[in-house]
């Protein structure tokens, strides 16, 4: 009890700290705190509530399937630590996003319906999509066909021109942020990036407005090359963005991905652009005009005819958009089904041939693509998955056996440096007080031990460790379960296929090869 008012204490007066310190702004954020809400602030508590599953973490929230008690309704409920948020200097950030979700109106943007707070945590209820990501269907998919993309397309584009019609300025379009609802329609989430522009009708927060040479936000792959060049924000940076995401999901992968953000930036700022040959003349044109270096060719900058009008977009009923028939979702029940018949087998003959059969057949398109693009580039940092295995077999026969197909799957190679080789890899749940994650978890022969996030295709945790054998342990405490120890964290994992004693054997065979 002394902890949380403490802890309440400290957050509002870091609050007007910050307030006091923007001097002349502190008035306007009083009107900015005093406005009637539409969603009002509740006095609700998370009792009210009951919790069910995790719709995923952002970078200072997480958010959960919570259904109200009393009424039944279903929210995405928003969860805001806040002395992270105070810590990590994300209140204005918070505060923009309530403020300018509340005054948001259209089918095609996420809604907010009211929030509430307690001791430590904010919370935000938002309107829930249960249909997830716009990206987990491309990867589900491996690709869309064009009609697909068309119709997400026309969706966004949709609720952009709301939205720059509103004088603002999303900032992350990204297949992630394109939330789904169950009946398959675009709902546009993630307003923590937002910018108003000066002339925005909307009541915002005073600073929110102001023009400074570019603050960088967003993610790295769709940020178009102007961010780069430190200009300031223009609603052209969203059509950059729309440009990028709709390559995505015709492709399966992002127009610029690459090994690092470094690259990344690399590649956008010599515009290194590649089309598949699937695309039509239509998507590559689209495409091609969205990512125009110039942010004031991009269709859709003067005017939303110019974009709309596209030929891409023949027979697109705009008016009607939210009753035209959705695409059909994929959902991640028969995703697993499937991943579970191809988990990992351990099967020798793949090992040390070379692994281009499995390369070329185990990549899903999007890792295909991303490696064919990967090769393309003169840094690329990327093996084909036919250079790695060797090496780690060659080198060390006893730990060919633990290699498995999926070491082949080219969707890996992104995460490794050249020369390195996967050891052994497999599909495990990180378990974690709250809840536990699927994550891809690869050991390689430099040592090393990457913990990627499939569905994002991120790595989450790298452990690199040195000569020293003590910095490592395994310890399995059942066939199943297993724990990785180094001096900083014990992070646990589940195998469901009950090789918890072949994680071991792999990890300490590589130490052990150091002092042999
Ligand atoms: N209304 C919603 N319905 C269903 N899922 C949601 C909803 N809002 C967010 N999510 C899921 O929760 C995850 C976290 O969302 P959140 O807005 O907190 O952060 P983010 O957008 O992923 O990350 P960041 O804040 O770092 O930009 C999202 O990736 C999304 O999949």
């Amino acid at each position: 009890m002394a902890v949380g008012a403490e802890m309440e204490k400290e957050f509002e007066s870091k609050l007007r700290l910050q307030q006091q310190q923007q001097g002349t702004k502190q008035q306007a954020m009083q009107r900015a705190n005093s406005i009637a809400f539409r969603a009002p602030q509740e006095q609700f508590a998370i009792d009210d509530f009951e919790l069910g599953k995790m719709y995923g973490t952002g970078s200072y929230s997480k958010v959960v399937r919570a259904k109200k008690k009393d009424t039944g309704n279903v929210y995405a409920l928003k969860i805001m630590d806040k002395k992270f948020i105070t810590k990590e200097n994300k209140i204005s950030y918070v505060k923009l996003e309530r403020i300018v979700l509340d005054q948001l109106d259209h089918p095609g943007i996420i809604r907010l319906f009211f929030t509430f707070q307690d001791t430590y945590s904010l919370y935000m209820a938002l309107e829930s999509c249960e249909g997830g990501e716009l990206f987990d269907q491309i990867i589900r998919k491996g690709r869309l066909s064009e009609d697909e993309a068309r119709f997400y397309a026309a969706e966004v584009v949709d609720a952009l021109e709301y939205l720059h019609g509103l004088g603002l300025i999303h900032r992350d379009i990204k297949p992630e942020n394109l939330l789904l609802t169950s009946d398959g329609h675009i709902k546009l989430a993630d307003f923590g990036s937002v910018k108003p522009i000066k002339d925005t009708p909307l009541t915002v927060l005073p600073n929110s407005t102001a023009e400074k040479a570019c603050t960088f936000v967003g993610t790295a792959a769709y940020i178009p090359p102007e961010v780069l060049n430190s200009c300031p924000a223009t609603y052209s940076n969203d059509l950059w963005a729309l440009g990028c995401t709709l390559y995505q999901m015709l492709s399966g992968s992002s127009p610029f991905k690459d090994a690092s953000e470094w690259l990344i930036f690399q590649r956008i700022m010599a515009r290194d652009l590649h089309f598949p040959d699937y695309f039509s003349d239509k998507a590559r044109d689209l495409i091609d005009q969205l990512l125009d270096v110039d942010p004031t060719k991009r269709p859709g900058w003067s005017s939303y005819a110019s974009l709309k009008g596209h030929p891409f977009f023949r027979g697109i009923d705009w008016k009607n958009l939210r009753h035209t028939p959705s695409p059909k979702l994929v959902s991640e029940s028969n995703k697993n089904e499937e991943e579970e018949e191809q988990d990992p087998v351990w099967n020798l003959t793949h090992v040390g041939s070379g692994g281009s059969d499995s390369g070329n057949g185990a990549g899903s398109s999007a890792g295909t693509t991303s490696n064919q693009q990967a090769a393309s580039t003169p840094n690329g940092g990327h093996n084909g998955s036919g250079g790695a295995a060797p090496s780690s077999s060659d080198a060390y026969p006893h730990l060919s056996h633990l290699a498995s197909i999926d070491s082949f799957d080219s969707r890996w190679q992104e995460f490794l440096e050249p020369g390195e080789a996967i050891v052994m890899i497999s599909k495990l749940k990180k378990i974690q007080k709250i809840t536990n994650k699927k994550v891809q978890l690869l050991l390689t022969d430099k040592p090393k031990l990457i913990c990627v996030d499939p569905s994002k295709m991120q790595a989450k945790c790298n452990i690199i460790w040195s000569d020293d054998p003590n910095c490592l342990s395994v310890q399995c405490t059942s066939p199943s379960h297993f724990k990785i120890c180094t001096p900083k964290k014990v992070i646990s994992f589940e195998d469901s296929k009950e090789r918890a004693a072949q994680w071991k054997m792999a990890i300490e065979a590589l130490q052990n090869r150091r002092f042999n």
